[in-house]
């Protein structure tokens, strides 16, 4: 899709030499880690620290050196992608079920970018499952413990039906929320049920979003 790859490929703009590059996972920040492996070719000098497997694989495949997130003694900036964000800079992440991984690499960055398509921009978010990763372990006791809350979670599975495992081992469950009218209060609410790993709520999380429009780029800054 075009926007995305304005988006993502925007992003590199950001990096400077040196660096050590946390490197989000999807489909928008696929264009970033191609366009940085681009970059290296040309001898740019960073590191990168993956989100998950398949951006791991995507790095290793464009050449970009990769350093396990334990190696980092610091993270200068983490570009990722978003499933939706709102004005205040609230937004939801884990569509690709790598939720977990992302907020670690984020909250030890300096400073974060995220990269979408337009349509990703709404007034309030919620339209969009909100996904929360979950011990394997008794899933269906946590999964009962949502419910009870009327946090409408359905288990995702993988297309043979099979429990979707995430690169951590755990399950993973989309909640119906439709729209969040307080991000801070369903936060608090999700995160303190036994079994729950991570929730993909990232709240006045980015400094600035990149977003695809009509064949040019959109920046906006987090107002503070
Ligand atoms: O787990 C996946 C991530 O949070 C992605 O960054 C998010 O789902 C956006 O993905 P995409 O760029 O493919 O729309």
């Amino acid at each position: 899709m075009i926007e995305k790859k304005q988006a993502g490929e925007y992003a590199v703009r950001y990096i400077k030499e040196g660096m050590t590059i946390g490197l989000g996972t999807g489909s928008t920040v696929a264009y970033t880690i191609e366009k940085i492996g681009a970059l290296v070719q040309q001898g740019l000098s960073i590191k990168g620290v993956a989100t998950s497997v398949e951006t791991e694989k995507k790095a290793a495949e464009f050449g970009i050196p990769l350093i396990s997130f334990n190696e980092a003694e610091k993270i200068d900036l983490t570009i990722d992608g978003a499933d939706e964000i709102d004005p205040q800079f609230n937004g939801i992440k884990g569509g690709g079920g790598a939720l977990f991984r992302e907020k670690l690499v984020a909250l030890a960055s300096d400073q974060v970018l995220w990269v979408a398509d337009h349509a990703k921009l709404v007034q309030r978010i919620g339209n969009v499952p909100l996904p929360v990763e979950a011990a394997s372990f008794g899933w269906m006791h946590t999964g009962k413990l949502l419910q009870d809350l009327n946090l409408k979670p359905v288990l995702r599975k993988t297309g043979e039906g099979h429990p979707y495992y995430t690169d951590n081992g755990n399950v993973i469950f989309d909640l119906n929320t439709g729209p969040v009218e307080n991000p801070e209060a369903m936060a608090a609410e999700i995160i303190q049920i036994p079994g729950v790993i991570e929730h993909g709520l990232f709240l006045r999380h980015p400094d600035t979003v990149i977003t695809g429009v009509n064949g040019s780029v959109v920046i906006r800054d987090r107002q503070s």
